[in-house]
């Protein structure tokens, strides 16, 4: 069935045509990429990307970079909000290593993609090979198609990675830096304008990029393994779920990768992560939620699960003939 027919099943349910709004379209997006209308075929998962990024080094995060490989080792053991989020919704849970610096001792649990102790510093020269970037994308991609479940929701954890998707996603759209640079884990003023410098200083380092070369150039390694993985889900027909700005920096790189995958993905929420909202406005993607959060891991993406769940239980509704309920007449 075509999007078009399941758009025809929803326009005969009992309501008003586009009463439910966007919710509607959910529902056509998600039945239409999944080939099924029924909540309990779609099983989701959650996915943690995690690295670290050489940038750290120049104080533009409120946190240390051991912070990345503590947060994995929080995660292994069920204590953070991505663990008690996902447990609510019974959704499993794995946390890849693209590049942890200070990785947990306990690395069994882990999937190992680690393409090294994390990039190189983007403020005085490439994050990365573009060898490397290219295997960030392939292994990402590998990755995906490994994947079960239908809904995939992935998240994130890299201490300075915003100072990563900023840089991203100014090179793949040419918004300025300083509408993309944000306080990230909670940089005070002072910190934000020293942040601004860097990230200024590191973008001057280079002209207009391929998507690729933009990548290898500013990283990071989370980053590009979540592209790829987005660009196979997305080819695979699974549903993509975007999380923050850092997850929707990955998805403009995939987009820029395989444009025919953006039908895929469904942005889950906007950040208060200052240049979010310029970054979504730019790939016109409206998401879902806005409930002013800022933590990543997968939080967001999480969150928009059930609401999938919900839109696609629309199609069990009654049709106006099935409930006796009268159309409307036709507007002269
Ligand atoms: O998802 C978001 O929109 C988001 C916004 C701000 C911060 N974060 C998280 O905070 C970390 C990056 O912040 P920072 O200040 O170290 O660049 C990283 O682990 C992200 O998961 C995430
Ligand atoms: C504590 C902490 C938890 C996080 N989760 C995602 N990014 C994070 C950054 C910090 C600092």
């Amino acid at each position: 069935m075509t999007r078009a027919d399941f758009q025809r099943l929803i326009d005969d349910k009992t309501k008003p045509i586009g009463s439910l709004g966007r919710f509607e379209s959910l529902a056509v997006q998600a039945a239409a990429i999944l080939g099924d209308m029924t909540p309990s075929n779609a099983s989701a998962s959650l996915t943690i990307f995690a690295a670290d990024h050489g940038i750290a080094a120049q104080r533009v995060s409120a946190f240390p970079q051991e912070v990345t490989g503590q947060m994995v080792a929080n995660f292994l053991a069920g204590g953070a909000a991505a663990n008690v989020i996902a447990a609510q919704f019974d959704i499993p849970m794995t946390v890849v290593d693209c590049g942890i610096a200070h990785p947990p001792r306990r690395r069994d649990a882990l999937v190992d993609l680690s393409l090294g102790g994390g990039t190189a510093d983007s403020s005085t020269g490439p994050a990365m090979s573009p060898e490397t970037a290219r295997k960030a994308i392939a292994q990402g991609r590998q990755f995906a198609s490994g994947i079960e479940s239908k809904i995939v929701c992935f998240g994130e954890m890299g201490i300075a990675n915003t100072s990563a998707a900023a840089l991203l996603a100014h090179k793949l759209s040419g918004i300025s830096v300083a509408e993309l640079v944000g306080r990230g884990t909670g940089l005070d003023d002072t910190a934000l304008s020293h942040k601004q410098e860097v990230l200024e200083h590191a973008a001057a380092r280079t002209g207009a990029l391929a998507p690729i070369e933009a990548l290898a150039e500013v990283g990071g390694f989370e980053i590009g393994t979540m592209a790829g993985a987005m660009v196979g889900a997305g080819t695979s027909n699974k549903l993509v779920v975007v999380d923050g700005f850092i997850a929707t920096a990955a998805a403009a790189l995939a987009r820029a990768i395989e444009p025919d995958c953006e039908r895929t993905f469904v942005y889950a929420h906007r950040s208060a992560e200052h240049g979010h909202r310029t970054l979504l406005d730019w790939l016109e993607a409206e998401p879902l939620l806005d409930l002013d959060m800022r933590l990543g891991e997968g939080t967001g993406a999480l969150l928009a699960v059930p609401i999938i769940h919900a839109a696609l239980s629309l199609f069990g509704m009654a049709s106006f003939s099935q409930a006796g309920v009268s159309g409307a007449p036709p507007i002269s």
